[in-house]
């Protein structure tokens, strides 16, 4: 049923007439004064318009606004399809998991990993574990490897199905350390490295994690320098999981190490974009590099 489905909701109730935002939500769940497009640059509109955002994810049961971001580059480069594999780094509170759990059904698998601890959202496995940690990403790629898709020819579920125990665990084992088959479809990083812990202990901590940690410092290097750290570990994780054709998403802080990294990308990467979402606070530094289809047969270890 449509109206027991956000996003659903969210997409089938935009209010494109008036606002070419993909954003904007209809009547159905606004009065017309809060539904009416901004037309001027006045700082009040703005601001309106930013919290309508984060109003919207409430009404649609969405974890966060940052939903909004990755629905809006979803739409721009078509990142998901039905049945897909998805690992979402930093995945909380969940709002990219749950779009990305989403526009993968039926059959699709979402795998969330965050510092915090969140309540997953429905339908989807996550880890709690700091992702820079070696330790971290090899539990991950294992948990990949053991629960993949079933080999889609017969012959092979066959063959593996007569596999002994040893060989069934070596298998998955060769797989998790990247000597495998890759089974990854989109690897997402919204990973931005969060602040010590100050207040809010004594908070619902597992349904609204963000009011624990800040993700920001406010320090424009430091941020940019931690965003880089994150997003190397991210693409590291995606060269050695992402099949041939995959895509990758991660989130930066803009600064003087970026362009290194976009180069990198265009080597691993058939086509790489810079993408600020509207949704993303205009004051934020944040900002995407969507990269899509995976060259085969170029590591990052290579470039
Ligand atoms: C902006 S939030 C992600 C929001 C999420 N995309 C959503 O839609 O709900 C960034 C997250 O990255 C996580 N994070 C930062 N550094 C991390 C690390 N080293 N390992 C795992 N998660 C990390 C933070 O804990 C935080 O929850």
């Amino acid at each position: 049923m449509a109206a027991k489905n956000p996003l659903h909701l969210l997409t089938s109730s935009l209010c494109k007439r008036h606002c070419p935002s993909p954003y904007r939500l209809a009547a159905t769940l606004f009065p017309e004064s809060q539904r009416r497009c901004s037309s001027s640059n006045s700082r009040w509109k703005q601001r309106q318009g930013r919290d309508m955002f984060a109003r919207d994810a409430k009404v649609q049961g969405l974890k966060s606004r940052a939903a909004f971001k990755l629905l809006e580059m979803d739409s721009k480069y078509r990142l998901f399809k039905p049945g897909q594999t998805v690992v979402d780094l930093g995945y909380a509170p969940g709002s990219w998991s749950q779009v990305a759990q989403e526009r993968t059904r039926p059959n699709g698998r979402v795998i969330g990993i965050d510092l915090i601890p969140a309540q997953p959202p429905r339908g989807v496995a996550t880890f709690q574990g700091d992702f820079l940690s070696p330790a971290v990403q090899k539990l991950v790629r294992e948990f990949i490897a053991r629960t993949g898709r079933q080999p889609a020819k017969k012959t092979e579920a066959e063959e593996i199905e007569t596999l002994s125990y040893i060989d069934k665990e070596r298998h998955a084992s060769e797989e998790a350390d990247g000597n495998g088959s890759a089974s990854v479809d989109v690897v997402l990083s919204d990973m931005s490295a969060p602040w010590d812990q100050t207040s809010g202990y004594t908070s619902n901590t597992l349904t609204n994690p963000y009011h624990r940690l800040m993700n920001t410092s406010g320090v424009a290097f430091r941020d940019h320098a931690g965003s880089m750290d994150l997003c190397n570990a991210a693409l590291q994780f995606a060269s050695d999981t992402l099949r041939p054709g995959g895509h990758f998403v991660c989130k930066f802080y803009q600064g003087s190490e970026d362009k290194k990294l976009e180069e990198r990308l265009r080597k691993l990467f058939g086509k790489v974009s810079r993408e600020k979402p509207e949704s993303s606070r205009s004051e934020s530094r944040e900002t995407y590099f969507i990269a899509l289809k995976r060259k085969a047969g170029v590591l990052v270890e290579d470039v």
